[in-house]
């Protein structure tokens, strides 16, 4: 009898069985297509305990009771339809845990469908790509806190480990792990987009080759920008196509695509009324990206005059590592608050410090910043988007100039900057007092009799701007 099953055998749940099997643990997998099994038990399998079935029912049986079931299945129709293969067999107090990218709603009900039949469910975010399920991701595991009791130690030792714990904390009720895991893609997005436009204004503007590129995102990653993504991006500028011997960066379409996440982000965020501008930005500019035909019949058509200027490239390099930084942040903020307003509408109760916990190892959005983020948040739990705090204040401050230079080079250059310019409006917006929703205001009571509060006195009020009639 095997102590965790895993179904779905693709790069996450591959490494994840491996990753569970050498931490001692005794792993029974499934998957729909069965060469696949076959291939994982002949090519990766060496002396972990883990068994391969062909079939449903024996891969349940061969599990302890009561049962626990790691889902590693593309994100959607394919849970439901493993639940309802898996259903016949299980029973009372079994449990399943979905670790794929589910839409958080999808979540909520299969909870309450499962509860039902005394079936307990997690819901759990998984981050850190293949690399991290085999070392050690970062697991965000939400639902009934009984369900994250039958699988906590496992979910601690396969976990990425800090100075500061194990990657993995009992987020909270209901959807709340899918509910971070969203919200975590949709600050990844942003920062991968604010990487990507840095990168457009050195190759640009500085004229660099990828390799200087990649020395500067080194010199960077060393620094305060230290994060996965950082890493990464240095060793994508230095890799060299085998073929052509070009660097390969140089040689991908430039269509960015999307799996949805980003994307729920922001609906989400528009749902509950939270402003996450960089955040919506970076999904937007994966949407601009895959109009690349009618982009490039477009270019022939604008005359470009790009202004002559003799650029210090150092100081330039400068700038642009703290509009990264100012960018990171603010995406951060935007993030956190949105898990917030989540938490208290869906009464997750989830802990936002604990949060940029377990962000810290194994996942993609892993970073040196998060334990300044997590300093501030820690000072004042109501700070929500880290906003209001004189060492965020600082912070930003101190790169100001830089993002508001960067932006406007990028304009002069016709270089477009999504999330680095929403970061800096975000940012300019929440410390205005005096926006210009005023005139909005009087724009709607013009001409839908919408009402609007005054800054002089209480109540509602209406006015007939212009006879109708
Ligand atoms: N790749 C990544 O970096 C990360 C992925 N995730 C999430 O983890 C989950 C797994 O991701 P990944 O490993 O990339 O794999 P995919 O998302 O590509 O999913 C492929 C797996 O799903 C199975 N599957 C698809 N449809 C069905 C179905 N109708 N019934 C049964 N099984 C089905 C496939 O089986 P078959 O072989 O038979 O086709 C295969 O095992 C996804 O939800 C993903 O979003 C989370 C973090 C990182
Ligand atoms: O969850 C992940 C990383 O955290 C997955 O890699 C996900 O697929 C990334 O999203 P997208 O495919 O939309 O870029």
């Amino acid at each position: 009898m095997n102590e965790i099953g895993l179904i779905g055998l693709a790069v996450m749940g591959q490494n994840l069985a491996l990753n569970i099997a050498r931490k001692g643990y005794s792993v029974s997998v499934f998957n729909r297509t069965s060469e696949k099994t076959k291939e994982f038990l002949e090519e990766r399998v060496k002396n972990e305990k883990i068994e391969g079935y062909h079939d449903i029912k024996s891969f349940v049986e061969s599990l302890k009771k009561p049962r626990k079931i790691i889902l590693m299945v593309k994100a959607g129709k394919p849970v439901d339809d493993v639940i309802q293969e898996l259903l016949p067999y299980l029973e009372k107090g079994d449990l399943i845990i979905d670790g794929g990218n589910s839409y958080f709603k999808d979540t909520s009900r299969r909870i309450k469908e499962l509860k039902e039949k005394g079936i307990l469910y997690l819901g759990m975010g998984v981050s850190g790509g293949e690399a991290g399920a085999l070392h050690g991701p970062s697991l965000m595991p939400g639902g009934s806190i009984e369900a994250y009791e039958m699988v906590k130690d496992v979910l601690l030792k396969i976990a990425a480990q800090t100075e500061s714990g194990p990657c993995c904390t009992y987020v909270g009720n209901d959807s709340a792990g899918h509910f971070v895991k969203m919200v975590h893609n949709g600050i990844e997005y942003a920062i991968m987009q604010a990487i990507s436009e840095v990168y457009d204004i050195m190759r640009k503007i500085l004229k660099f080759s990828p390799e200087e590129i990649g020395d500067v995102f080194e010199r960077w990653n060393n620094g305060e920008l230290n994060s996965f993504l950082m890493e990464i991006s240095f060793k994508i500028m230095r890799y060299k196509d085998e073929e052509t011997g070009k660097h390969l960066v140089d040689l991908i379409l430039d269509e960015a695509e999307q799996k949805g996440t980003g994307k729920w982000t922001s609906q989400t965020a528009l749902d509950l009324g939270i402003p996450t501008p960089s955040l919506s930005l970076a999904v937007e500019a994966r949407s601009l990206s895959f109009f690349k035909e009618d982009r490039v019949k477009l270019s022939g058509k604008v005359k470009k005059t790009y202004p002559d200027v003799k650029l210090d490239k150092e100081k330039v390099i400068k700038d642009l590592e703290n509009a990264l930084l100012f960018s990171v942040f603010t995406s951060f903020s935007q993030g956190l608050w949105l898990i917030h307003e989540a938490s208290k509408t869906f009464e997750y109760n989830i802990d936002l410090p604990e949060v940029l916990r377990i962000w810290k190892g194994g996942c993609i959005i892993r970073a040196k910043i998060l334990d300044f983020l997590r300093e501030i948040l820690n000072e004042n739990k109501e700070n929500v988007n880290l906003l209001d705090s004189d060492k965020s204040i600082s912070f930003l401050m101190d790169k100001l100039d830089s993002i508001r230079y960067v932006t406007n080079l990028a304009k002069e250059f016709y270089i477009p900057t999504l999330v680095l310019s929403s970061s800096l409006d975000y940012f300019l917006s929440m410390v205005e007092g005096n926006l210009p929703a005023n005139l909005i205001q009087a724009q709607r009571d013009f001409f839908g009799a919408h009402t609007y509060r005054r800054i002089d006195k209480e109540g509602i009020f209406h006015t007939e701007w212009e006879p109708i009639d």
